[in-house]
């Protein structure tokens, strides 16, 4: 069943809007916006990008208030709305015009920066090429991924070393999307201190050796509308690395995410946030705690839908489980979880990426 009330869309919409005008430091109650079964939660994580590299920053209350909301979030949910976080709303909404300029080019033209195994899966694919669980997804996609330097993970990294591909049209698109990854690449490592400390630990517990070197992925990703019926833009899934941002289209809601309930959410777009969830490796190292959610795409509107999503994950050649300092406060929570208990992340990430392109054969 999909919960999805106008009436709730308008309220929300109208709270965001008369916050942002009356106060300059916009702060929200969850619980006004929310009840953690209809709607995503929603949380002003401005204090902690502020107090992000204090020693001190557990000590402050506006980090104690955020971190307890990040703890009940991601407990309940897994997915929220991150407010407060810093990146401007014109950066975020540029990105996403130049995505859809990107997608109105001509089919021969995004062509011309094609994906391909042998090119290390980056670049684009068209409508049909990614499959999700056996069944096709009607989306078309750039795929970009962190350098990798030259053998430097032997046959697993292999796989996936190639450039990044972009067309110089529009003209300024690679400079704002290097731009754009490193503002969410930093602000992914603030969330993780949040998390660090909602799980009881000291805002470093991810900076060890798993994380000193950070991968990232990012999917620039296009819906075509419909006119009638629901088709699957993105079957279920959950994300594979650490914490995923999204910045989607305002206009239209697409994304949906399974609750406890096992109802599917309604990922309403509100303008300036982005949605944060986690992935299967922040499951791993937090032993179970924080489990990974599974949502999945619908575009049932008319109209062309896009969404950049960025994917923090860990070191490529990370040997992931749970931190021990997890494994002591929460024993025996991963012997129920569905997901690994240890996994190379970069054997994972191909694994994952060869499932989803098996279809895709050289020089097509
Ligand atoms: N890097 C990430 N998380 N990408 C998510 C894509 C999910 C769908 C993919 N076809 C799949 O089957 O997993
Ligand atoms: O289009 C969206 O809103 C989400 C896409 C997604 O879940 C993914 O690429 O992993
Ligand atoms: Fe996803």
């Amino acid at each position: 069943m999909v919960i999805y009330h106008r009436e709730l869309k308008q309220s929300l919409h109208t709270y965001v809007r008369k916050k942002s005008k009356t106060c300059s430091n916009i702060s929200f109650d969850i619980e006004m916006v929310t009840d953690f079964k209809s709607l995503l939660p929603l949380i002003d994580i401005s204090p902690l990008v502020a107090k992000c590299d204090d020693s001190d920053m557990a000590e402050d209350t506006g980090v104690v208030e955020v971190v307890q909301k990040l703890d009940k979030a991601f407990r309940d949910v897994g997915f929220f709305y991150v407010i407060g976080h810093g990146i401007s709303e014109a950066l975020i909404n540029k990105v996403k015009e130049m995505t859809h300029q990107f997608f109105q080019l001509p089919y021969e033209e995004k062509l011309k920066i094609k994906i391909t195994p042998a090119g290390g899966y980056r670049g684009y694919q068209r409508i049909g090429v990614n499959f999700t669980s056996g069944i096709q997804d009607m989306h078309e996609a750039i795929d970009c991924y962190r350098e990798l330097k030259q053998g430097k993970f032997g046959d697993i990294g292999k796989v996936l070393e190639g450039q990044n591909q972009w067309l110089r049209n529009p003209q300024e698109y690679k400079d704002v999307m290097e731009e754009y990854i490193k503002l969410c690449t930093d602000l992914s490592r603030y969330i993780l201190r949040g998390i660090s400390l909602a799980l009881g630990g000291l805002p470093y517990e991810f900076g060890g050796k798993m994380l000193r070197d950070p991968f990232w992925v990012m999917r620039i990703i296009g819906y075509p509308g419909v006119n009638q019926g629901d088709v699957i833009g993105c079957g279920a899934h959950t994300d594979y690395g650490l914490l995923t941002l999204i910045n989607q289209d305002d206009d239209k809601t697409a994304l949906q995410v399974k609750n406890v309930d096992g109802d599917w959410i309604p990922a309403i777009p509100i303008p300036g946030s982005f949605i944060c969830n986690i992935g299967d490796m922040l499951t791993i190292l937090t032993n179970g705690v924080y489990e990974s959610t599974l949502h999945k795409v619908i575009n049932n509107s008319p109209k062309f839908r896009v969404c950049v999503a960025f994917f923090y994950e860990t070191n490529f050649d990370a040997e992931v489980e749970p931190l021990d300092i997890f494994k002591e406060k929460y024993p025996r929570k991963l012997v129920t979880s569905q997901i690994a208990k240890r996994v190379v992340y970069g054997q994972n990430l191909i694994n994952k990426v060869q499932a989803t392109f098996a279809n895709l054969v050289e020089n097509s």
